[in-house]
């Protein structure tokens, strides 16, 4: 089937919507605030609610597989369910799997998330490099042929991450060229970079995005990425929960633009928040309207 780029779509989206998008984790503590039993029941309606309410009204909406898989294949019936449900209700999702293997096994997570055909695909997918950014060719091409995309954990939220994606590595450019000294999560960046730019003005534009998380080190422009040549979409988690502000985004990413997407340097510029649009729920008046409060901070 043929669909715009990714890339395209949610800018369309962020357009129209606001750049926000929204977490579904349904975490035990989430289940039993909106009434429902820990179970796979209670995992479904919770899903199903959430779609309900912010189909077409939110750009963008991002399953946490773990919370599925939690409850083994039953929980993953209930994902496959919900992003049918999503499609039909013409709501962009992005499966929220971090997956990244050898290449040979990555063809295979590539086919669950992105083929046309798998009963699992969303309209993207996050991914982890660290078995090398090359390793996720098969993810990255499969997005490319099918019109989806892919977002690439570079600076996560957590602080943990530092050690590994602070430290500093020789990192080759294109074709084994020397690209020197750089710190690995700029490392990510650049590779994604070198992705986008080759599919400039193609079918795969802008299908390689970035993670680059909102709440370690941010003040400012401080997460210390230079973004400017990436030409992908940026998802920004850590917002709420994590102790994110819109005014941290603001600095860290700049002023919304004309269209109210965020960041002037590719982009859109997409922030997550999960459980404190959830925690307002169940009803979907109250839903709606932590999306518009947050949304209205974030682009006003
Ligand atoms: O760096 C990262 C990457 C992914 N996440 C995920 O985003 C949501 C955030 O949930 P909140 O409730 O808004 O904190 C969650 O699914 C994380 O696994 C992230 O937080 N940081």
């Amino acid at each position: 089937m043929s669909r715009a780029p990714f890339r395209a779509r949610l800018a369309d989206a962020v357009a129209e919507h606001g750049p926000l998008c929204v977490g579904i984790d349904p975490h035990p503590g989430l289940l039993k605030a909106w009434d429902l039993d820990v179970d796979v029941a209670g995992l479904e309606s919770f899903t199903h609610r959430v779609i309900d309410a912010l189909a077409g009204h939110v750009a963008l909406l991002k399953p946490q597989v773990a919370l599925y898989e939690t409850f083994g294949s039953a929980g993953l019936g209930v994902l496959e369910r919900a992003l049918a449900h999503a499609r039909e209700a013409g709501v962009l999702t992005l499966a929220d799997a971090k997956r990244g293997d050898i290449g040979s096994t990555m063809a295979a997570y590539a086919h669950a998330w992105l083929a046309d055909d798998a009963p699992l695909a969303a309209d993207a997918v996050t991914l982890s490099p660290y078995l090398g950014v090359g390793a996720l060719a098969p993810a990255l091409d499969l997005a490319v042929a099918t019109g989806r995309g892919v977002f690439v954990l570079t600076r996560t939220s957590n602080p943990e991450a530092a050690g590994v994606q602070s430290a500093q590595a020789w990192v080759a450019g294109p074709g084994g060229s020397p690209r020197g000294m750089r710190e690995v999560a700029q490392s990510v960046i650049d590779a994604l970079a070198d992705h986008n730019a080759a599919h400039a003005g193609g079918p795969g534009e802008g299908t390689a995005g970035a993670v680059v998380g909102l709440t370690r080190g941010t003040t400012g422009r401080d997460h210390g990425l230079d973004l400017s040549a990436l030409g992908g979409p940026i998802l920004v988690p850590g917002l709420g929960a994590q102790g994110g502000t819109p005014a941290d985004v603001a600095a860290a990413f700049g002023a919304p633009g004309p269209s109210g997407a965020l960041g002037a340097d590719g982009g859109p510029v997409v922030p997550v928040s999960a459980r404190e649009v959830l925690t307002s729920g169940p009803s979907h008046r109250a839903l709606r309207a932590a999306v518009d409060a947050l949304n209205g901070t974030l682009t006003g």
